[in-house]
């Protein structure tokens, strides 16, 4: 490839990838089988390091930024295509006593199992995320709201029912309250003010007992049939 006078291709064997690769072997990421240096190794390594960046060191889960992205990518897609949209945030109850207890290497394991309760009840298309210390979020796309409640109640039976093996031999059980709420169909929202809603049915699941699902009622779409189609049409034209 010809450069122009002012451009200034990097020579990759003078890029300082040392630490790059010391933390992608340390979190056990496969490197990269193709030539050192080549362009097919470089990318690899790049893109290892962005699957790192995004992933919960804990859980392995999606991460409290990449979620964020996720979330607001659903946001337009449920305003452009009007599908049903569920957001549903967890937090696992009574957790601060499992580590007041048990020590904080026990309460690692109990939030290690809740995650992959989680991703075990829901779809891949699904996306679980912790989004702090014990505290997770799913995304699911294409969830109408005769689904909703179901599968908010299939993922607090599926923790409520796993039990975690200490090495001590205690076993422990955990339990989680969720709270959710759908995107609003055919309008341009933010992520927070839906994270905000979920949360408040959160809140409420924790008050009304914990160990319970709190869905807020989904909102009716006010946009009748003919208005869609203009949408979808303007969305159409858009993209082409
Ligand atoms: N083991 C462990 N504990 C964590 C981690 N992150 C946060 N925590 C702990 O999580 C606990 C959160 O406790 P609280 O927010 O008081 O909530 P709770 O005891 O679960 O009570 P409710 O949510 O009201 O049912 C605190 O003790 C934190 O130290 C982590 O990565 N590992």
């Amino acid at each position: 490839m010809e450069s122009s006078p002012q451009t200034t291709l990097i020579n990759p064997h003078e890029l300082q990838l040392d630490l790059a690769l010391q933390l992608l072997q340390q979190a056990g990421a496969l490197l990269p089988e193709a030539e050192p240096y080549s362009e097919a190794w470089l990318q690899a390594v790049i893109d290892a390091l962005c699957d790192l960046s995004s992933k919960d060191a804990l859980t392995g889960l999606v991460n409290r930024r990449s979620f964020e992205m996720a979330l607001s990518r659903e946001v337009d897609r449920v305003a452009r295509s009007g599908e049903p949209a569920l957001l549903l945030m967890l937090d696992i109850d009574h957790f601060k006593s499992v580590n007041d207890t048990h020590g904080h290497a026990a309460g690692d394991l109990v939030i290690q199992a809740v995650a992959r309760a989680v991703e075990q009840t829901v779809r891949p298309m699904d996306t679980v995320a912790r989004v702090g210390g014990e505290e997770f979020a799913v995304i699911l796309p294409n969830c109408p709201a005769t689904f909703g409640a179901t599968v908010a109640e299939r993922i607090r039976e599926r923790v409520a029912a796993s039990v975690v093996q200490l090495p001590s031999g205690v076993s422990l059980q955990a339990t989680v309250s969720l709270g959710g709420a759908f995107a609003p169909q055919w309008v341009r929202s933010s992520s927070l003010l839906w994270m905000e809603r979920a949360d408040r049915q959160l809140y409420r699941a924790k008050a009304e007992g914990r160990n319970r699902a709190c869905l807020e009622m989904q909102v009716e779409s006010l946009v009748s049939a003919e208005e869609k189609g203009m949408l979808f049409a303007v969305t159409q034209q858009d993209s082409e």
